[in-house]
């Protein structure tokens, strides 16, 4: 596995028919950080009416996936768009047009301890201003973003010892946040791959395309470059090097990009 400095990646932005190689794309794309700029506040992660129209468009014109942290219902809604597929809490759940809706990861043995879990975290981090405990389907996300820097290592005890609780869960980290996750052997990079699978884009015709900004993401950055073909596309950078061999700056950016994607497939 190749791994490099974000910042020493190439720009995806003016190389979109080089990186195509001819291929049409058939495109994976991130929420928080990517298609969304990160906010103080997760409830307040809206699309713009721009990323909305451009998402409408290339999902005309190829497949188009989100692949996100967050509950899918949440997403789904966040997105509000019909024509796309969509992965919930880090794969887990997926639904997309025609009725789709699967749980391929098989997550459902973990809901009892995510529950518990879920139950315990309000209560021990209750008195802790800032703090956040938002309950996906099949993952628990702990925000300290708005916790006071004295307060942030109780957070992080507190969330480790929860897990000590619970073999059924691991742990995961993001921007700002500590996860729980399902104890199992998937992922965005796992859910990437079904997706190809189900939706018949293992084809040398087609070039898939990963575009994400966080330490999860990684996962599917690394999936992609395992299977020796498709690209993954790091927006900014997070905490760690990455196995993304192109790079775009930001929000903005990632929304020009898949502008020139849709006008290069037409
Ligand atoms: O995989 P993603 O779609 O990127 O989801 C990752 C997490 O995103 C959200 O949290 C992040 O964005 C928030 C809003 O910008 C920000 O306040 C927070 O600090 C970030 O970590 C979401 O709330 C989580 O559930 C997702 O796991």
């Amino acid at each position: 596995m190749q791994k490099y400095e974000a910042t020493e990646l190439p720009s995806a932005l003016n190389k979109i028919d080089q990186l195509l190689e001819g291929k049409k794309p058939a495109v994976f794309l991130d929420y928080d950080g990517c298609l969304s700029p990160i906010v103080q506040d997760p409830n307040k992660a809206f699309l713009s009416e721009a990323m909305k129209t451009t998402l409408r468009q290339l999902a005309d014109v190829c497949s188009v996936a989100v692949v996100s942290g967050r509950d899918r219902a949440d997403v789904e809604k966040l997105v509000g768009l019909d024509n796309l597929y969509f992965a919930g809490s880090h794969g887990f759940d997926i639904t997309g047009p025609g009725g789709m809706q699967t749980e391929p990861g098989d997550a459902s043995r973990a809901l009892p301890a995510l529950d518990k879990a879920a139950e315990t975290l309000h209560e021990r981090l209750q008195d802790v201003a800032g703090v956040v405990v938002e309950r996906k389907r099949y993952a628990i996300a702990v925000h300290y973003r708005n916790v006071t820097d004295n307060q942030i290592e109780r957070v992080k005890v507190t969330v480790d010892d929860v897990l000590h609780e619970h073999e059924e869960l691991k742990k995961g980290l993001g921007k700002k946040i500590i996860e729980l996750k399902p104890n199992m052997d998937w992922h965005k990079g796992k859910a990437v791959l079904w997706l190809m699978n189900e939706l018949d884009l293992n084809k040398p015709e087609i070039m898939p395309i990963y575009i994400g900004d966080d330490i999860t993401d990684e996962d599917a950055f690394a999936s992609l470059q395992e299977q020796k073909y498709g690209l993954g596309i790091l927006v900014g950078e997070h905490d760690d090097k990455t196995a993304a061999t192109y790079r775009l700056e930001d929000v903005d950016e990632v929304r020009q990009f898949l502008e020139k994607l849709t006008q290069t497939v037409k």
